[in-house]
């Protein structure tokens, strides 16, 4: 499968000798469609969900990752996801509530299609990863998956990388001025929700660095003194809508 979770580079002592990471923030780079509002799931939904995860899909079993899909359900007067395990659609509901006050009304009706809304088929995607393993930069299958995207991380952070997609594609890796910058790294908090939509979802790459330990901005702003912080196991479980006729089953899917 493409880009599943792969343990590159999780040696720390070249890391700290050759390759110094950047000190990551703590709060949303500027990057147009990218959302990390300061809110944080409960703790006590929080770790049941892990444990639901853990035990339905993970314990006992040589994989890091699962694949769900659903249907909004317009007509039973829900709208989140016929078909999901109860546990996603619950969590679901918390994120339509948490994210209300730090969404655009655009963005947020996307993520969360009203009663009435054309049913749509979604994705949920749970990744676990161990300290030390992450996800290779990627878009988010373009020709399969919809605008709109959800991230929630659970049981630890970790940071995640952009990285801006024409840069790549014309090779200009060299100084950029402090307001046009090709690479941003941030610190996604235990039980933190990101979202990725217009240039986010489609103009930037987002990948994890295989680390064992993060290089994250101190204080609240991520503007304080840097630390390095260890990485416990995280599962993520992500949203996304799939395109009409996207076939739902087989196939590279990230
Ligand atoms: O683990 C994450 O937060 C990212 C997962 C991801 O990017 C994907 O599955 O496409
Ligand atoms: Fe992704």
């Amino acid at each position: 499968m493409y880009a599943a979770n792969d343990a590159e580079g999780s040696d720390s002592e070249a890391d700290s000798l050759f390759d110094e990471p950047q000190i990551a923030m703590r709060t949303a780079p500027p990057i147009p469609g990218l959302f990390v509002p300061p809110i944080r799931l409960p703790l006590e939904l929080a770790n049941d969900i892990v444990q639901q995860c853990m035990s339905l899909y993970f314990d006992g079993r040589d994989i890091n990752q699962i694949m769900l899909f659903g249907r909004t359900a317009s007509e039973h007067g829900e709208n989140m996801g016929s078909g999901l395990p109860t546990f996603l659609t619950t969590l679901l509901h918390w994120l339509a509530e948490l994210l209300r006050d730090h969404l655009p009304g655009k963005v947020h009706e996307m993520l969360f299609p009203p009663k009435g809304a054309p049913q749509r088929a979604r994705q949920a995607i749970l990744n676990l990863y161990h300290p030390g393993e992450g996800i290779s930069p990627h878009v988010d299958l373009l020709k399969r998956f919809d605008d709109g995207i959800i991230g929630v991380s659970f049981g630890s952070g970790c940071v995640m990388s952009f990285e801006r997609v024409k840069c790549q594609e014309e090779e200009l890796f060299g100084e950029a001025g402090p307001l046009d910058r090709n690479h941003w790294d941030l610190y996604l908090e235990e039980r933190s929700v990101l979202v990725l939509s217009e240039d986010a979802r489609y103009d930037w790459t987002h990948g994890i660095d295989g680390r064992l330990q993060d290089f994250v901005g101190g204080g609240i702003d991520g503007r304080g003194e840097p630390d390095w912080i260890e990485r416990g196991t995280r599962l993520s479980i992500t949203f996304r809508w799939l395109l009409p006729g996207a076939d739902i089953v087989g196939g590279p899917d990230t």
